[in-house]
């Protein structure tokens, strides 16, 4: 039985992964962590019985794993609360500066530390495919366009910098220089890649790379139906991540059987 904390558990991603722990019978919630000002909150519903609590340590202590949405801050602060408790850390918060990942690094010589911008196979498989991708078509043109909902505070997302890195991972020789977004004069620069950030609506989350040359144009898209795809991918990587060494750890050791042919 994993026993399993949330951390934002009132938040889109937190009610999203109780739920789906709540069904799971492999499965104790120990607990969801909220902030100390909403500690006595009347808004607060107690999902399925969870205790709700900003009181972090009397929960991790009895926890195997805290799953993680919150915001960066928060995370970083969770990162202490686990390296002290020895409970791993699972988070899929994004926006962290070097400061917080090097927060989430510190803990991750007490605990296992696992992050992911993004917790869905779908965009696992599209950042292994993007370095040979990048390689082949070296010399086209790459853009970038993410599409989240409204509420989004950080941008361009966390996915979106992740496939950045893959694609530069495939042209290790090359300056690749990131235009957020373009106006003004404003024609291709050789190497660029543009990053375009579309927030409105309730999407819940949308990439596509564009590779295109004079002839040709070539879409790389992934789109999410739910949140319930990045909940299931974060509850398979808190499963996995339980009981193994301190360390730092990414989706990709979770999916490297997967993943290993497509390198
Ligand atoms: N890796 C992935 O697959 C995914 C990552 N994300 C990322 O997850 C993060 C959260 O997204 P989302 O759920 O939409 O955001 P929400 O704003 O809906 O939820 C954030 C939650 O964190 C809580 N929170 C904020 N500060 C603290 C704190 N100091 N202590 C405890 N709880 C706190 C909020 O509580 P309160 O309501 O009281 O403010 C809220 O419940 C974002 O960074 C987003 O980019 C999102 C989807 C998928
Ligand atoms: O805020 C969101 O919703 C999401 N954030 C993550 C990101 O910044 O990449 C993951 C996903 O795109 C949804």
């Amino acid at each position: 039985m994993l026993r399993l904390a949330i951390a934002g558990i009132t938040g889109r991603m937190g009610r999203e992964v109780a739920e789906l722990a709540l069904a799971d019978p492999g499965i104790a919630l120990t607990g969801g962590l909220i902030r100390p000002e909403r500690e006595h909150a009347s808004d607060l519903c107690l999902q399925g019985g969870i205790r709700i609590t900003a009181d972090a340590q009397s929960v991790l202590r009895e926890s195997d794993v805290l799953i993680d949405f919150t915001q960066p801050s928060a995370t970083a602060h969770y990162a202490r609360a686990c390296a002290e408790a020895g409970c791993a850390l699972a988070t899929g918060t994004t926006g962290l500066s070097e400061g917080h990942l090097e927060e989430l690094r510190a803990a991750s010589a007490c605990v296992p530390v696992l992050h992911a911008s993004n917790f869905s196979l779908g965009i696992a498989v599209v950042r292994a495919l993007l370095p040979l991708l990048a390689r082949a078509l070296g010399d086209w043109d790459i853009e970038i366009i993410e599409h989240h909902h409204r509420h989004k505070r950080d941008a361009p997302s966390g996915t979106a910098l992740a496939l950045l890195e893959a694609i530069r991972a495939g042209q290790p020789e090359t300056s690749s220089p990131v235009i957020n977004g373009r106006q003004g004069i404003a024609p291709r620069r050789p190497g660029e890649i543009g990053m375009h950030a579309i927030r409105g609506g309730g999407e819940p989350g949308r990439h596509c790379v564009l590779f295109g040359s004079e002839d040709e144009l070539l879409e790389l898209s992934h789109r999410v139906h739910s949140r319930r795809a990045y909940a299931a991918g974060a509850l398979a990587a808190a499963k996995w991540l339980a009981g193994r060494p301190p360390g730092w750890y990414v989706l990709d050791d979770l999916l490297a059987e997967r993943l290993g042919h497509l390198a």
